[in-house]
């Protein structure tokens, strides 16, 4: 006899086995531009779709199948229509929207989890041998894709922008008059908090690659951003901030380079000055969060061979001993997220 916990486990199952199959449908289908379609014109037939999309009938049939399984496309007297979540998440080409970030999973993330036990039982990130160079981060490595880089940093940006709202509500940054963003990338998250706040300066610190990725991305950029190329664990912070932002960043990190970028963050900041931790949490007993737990795979099998969405406290004690007081953790922000912070006495 099974109760109703092992048969809602069992589905569950059933949809994580098929899982990969399923994300590459919904991903194809956003290539070929079927849910943008569905969304302008509702209720297409099948000959309309195969035009737009430019598939071959039985493929479609196919694709078409496996998207209504999934429940994000329905079908009704042979027409099509996008389910109201899949029009809300699939069908815009915005810079927030889910499918510059399904592209990107499915470009860079996916094809290394491939390499999970290889790379796991290595203790390295062994899937970086798909990218050329000799960085030892993805992020390196990328410096030389320019193709790739701006497909993950637009991923990136658009993931960031989803989860952001929370970070730029918070009141804390009402007080902050210039931010070090450190690991900023294309500057997206420090363009959304000085146009939340007027009085906010921000730098936005980066590896050089990634700083001119952002100087070209946005015309419309607030002029109160500006980029600063560098690494952060061989140059020195840019002085003259009241705050510093790690959004993103530690996690992909061990918890050695974490504290010595914690204790650089605290001899860079004034007295009073506060540093800011937002991104990833898994639960405290590291039993709970799947959006961490693909960081956390991701990283070490491909980003950094290290590092995960650590638990809030964890990031907490690292605070404490690099000398930060008034420590304390925002958590349960939309997608597993938290601001953890400090400030120096
Ligand atoms: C996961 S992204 C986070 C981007 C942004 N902060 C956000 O929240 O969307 C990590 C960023 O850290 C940058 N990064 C990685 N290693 C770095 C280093 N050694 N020095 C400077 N930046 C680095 C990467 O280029 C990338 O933009």
């Amino acid at each position: 006899m099974t109760n109703a916990g092992d048969d809602q486990l069992r589905e569950r199952f059933d949809l994580l086995v098929n899982a990969p199959a399923l994300f590459n449908a919904i991903t194809t289908a956003v290539e070929v531009g079927l849910f943008r379609h569905l969304s302008a014109h509702p209720r297409s037939a099948f000959a309309e779709l195969r035009q737009v999309t430019g598939v071959p009938a039985h493929q479609l049939r196919v694709l078409l199948q496996a998207v209504c399984a999934t429940g994000l496309l329905e079908k009704t007297d042979g027409t099509y229509q996008n389910s109201t979540l899949a029009d809300e998440l699939l069908a815009s080409d915005a810079t927030d929207g889910w499918a510059h970030i399904l592209v990107g999973w499915k470009e860079i993330y996916y094809p290394a989890f491939a390499q999970m036990t290889t790379a796991l039982k290595a203790g390295t990130n062994t899937a970086l041998e798909m990218f050329p160079g000799d960085g030892p981060t993805l992020y390196q490595r990328l410096s030389g894709d320019p193709e790739r880089e701006a497909v993950f940093h637009r991923a990136m940006a658009a993931f960031t922008l989803r989860s952001l709202d929370a970070l730029v509500e918070r009141p804390e940054f009402a007080a902050v008059r210039h931010l070090l963003d450190i690991g900023g990338g294309d500057g997206t998250t420090s363009s959304r908090l000085t146009a939340r706040h007027p009085e906010l300066h921000a730098t936005v610190f980066d590896i050089p690659s990634v700083s001119a990725l952002g100087e070209d991305s946005s015309p419309s950029r607030p002029e109160r951003v500006a980029f600063r190329p560098g690494d952060m664990f061989n140059d020195p912070f840019p002085t003259g901030c009241d705050a510093i932002l790690f959004s993103h960043v530690l996690e992909i990190f061990s918890g050695d380079q974490i504290l010595s970028l914690l204790k650089k963050a605290y001899d860079t900041l004034p007295r009073g000055g506060r540093v800011f931790i937002y991104g990833y949490n898994v639960s405290d007993d590291e039993t709970d969060g799947i959006y961490g737990a693909r960081l956390g795979l991701y990283l070490n099998i491909l980003a950094s061979g290290q590092g995960m969405a650590y638990p809030a406290r964890e990031y907490e004690e690292w605070l404490r001993s690099s000398g930060f007081a008034d420590v304390h953790t925002v958590s349960g922000l939309p997608y597993e997220h938290g601001l953890s912070s400090g400030a120096k006495p």
